[in-house]
């Protein structure tokens, strides 16, 4: 059987992360495109020439020709800008929004049954628009950005709790961006709730703030660390995760930015929500409970996402 095809479209920090993972993991052949001459290619050859010690086998291309995505199984696209310090994602709207539209539309003349990740902030806002301008069916476009937060606020709860990173559970929802909501009823220790473990003195609810209010700025800690760019081993990991997921039909329940029609009171709208990912793509929206609190903060990073895709509606009103 022919191994999937993998199209990274964007060859930049995160992509050629990606593209070593999905050669370590030997998750399929691999495409890099990116606009930049020479990066894609030296990229896939310097990958390749890794296989003999990293004992993988597979096919790695660089390209700046979008014919060579044709018949991706999966495309995840990190083209665009990252910010840097003392910027908020959200300054990236303008500028990556054209770059989903390119982007959009090569994915729509050479793969139009992938599965698409998109990654490119701000996250919510261009996975929306990506779809729009792929024209893509709903559930075979979803962003990543739940499972690197969620990933976040479980690393810091392990080092609170000095326990392994594995038995600790966690979902953050809402948009990515400063309204995110890690949920922490919904967040556990081997299936014990946090609100519980600070009940049973394992650490206090200042403490607990702490780590929430940590997690939300977890990309602008490292961002600030870096200082030339963003994140990019724990994102590409995350966009693993969800493309793992899919092409073994694995039904992981990720949360992830997925196109929301009736959960959650929503009225077709990409956000954060806890989903289903198997070889139907996003097979199924979760909708879980919320507390008062939690749905008020739920409803105001919605609001946050709502402002950001009328932006876009404005700039290119070919959206609207
Ligand atoms: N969703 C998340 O959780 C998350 C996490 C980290 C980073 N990001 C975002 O991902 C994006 C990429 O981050 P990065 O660190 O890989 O950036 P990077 O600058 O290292 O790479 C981006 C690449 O995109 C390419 N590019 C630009 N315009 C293009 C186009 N029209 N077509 C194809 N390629 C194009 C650039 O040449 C560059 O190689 C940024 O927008 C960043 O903010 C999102
Ligand atoms: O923070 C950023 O700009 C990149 C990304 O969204 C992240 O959370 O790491």
């Amino acid at each position: 059987m022919a191994r999937p095809k993998i199209a990274l479209i964007g060859a930049g920090q995160i992509g050629g992360t990606l593209a070593h993972l999905a050669a370590v993991k030997e998750l399929g052949d691999v495409v890099l495109f990116d606009i930049a001459e020479g990066a894609p290619q030296g990229k896939a050859l310097d990958i390749a020439e890794s296989g003999p010690s990293g004992k993988f086998d597979g096919s790695f291309k660089g390209t700046n020709d979008y014919a060579d995505i044709a018949g991706a199984d999966v495309c995840i696209v990190t083209a665009g800008v990252p910010r840097k310090p003392g910027m908020s994602r959200d300054d990236l709207l303008g500028i990556n929004l054209k770059v989903m539209k390119a982007v959009g539309e090569g994915i729509k003349e050479h793969a139009p049954d992938a599965f698409v990740i998109c990654i490119t902030n701000p996250l919510d806002a261009m996975v929306w628009a990506l779809r729009e301008f792929s024209g893509l069916p709903h559930n075979k476009v979803c962003g990543m950005a739940g499972v690197l937060d969620s990933a976040r606020f479980r690393h810091f709860l392990a080092e609170e709790f000095k326990v392994s990173m594995r038995d600790v559970t966690a979902f953050v929802l809402g948009g990515h961006g400063d309204t995110m909501v890690p949920l922490t009823r919904y967040s556990t220790v081997a299936g014990i709730p946090l609100p519980d473990l600070v009940d049973m003195g394992w650490t206090t609810q200042d403490k607990l703030d702490a780590i929430v209010q940590r997690t939300r700025d977890g990309g602008a800690e490292i961002v600030g660390l870096l200082k030339t760019g963003s994140a990019f081993y724990a994102p590409a990991t995350s966009a693993i995760e969800m493309a793992e997921s899919f092409l073994k039909d694995q039904k992981r329940v990720l949360p992830c930015a997925a196109h929301v029609d009736g959960a959650y009171g929503l009225d077709g709208f990409y956000v954060g929500v806890p989903t289903v990912i198997g070889a139907g793509g996003v097979e199924r929206v979760v909708e879980i409970k919320m507390n008062k609190d939690e749905q008020a903060m739920f409803d105001k990073s919605v609001d946050a996402v709502k402002g950001l895709v009328s932006a876009c509606k404005e700039i290119d009103p070919s959206l609207a």
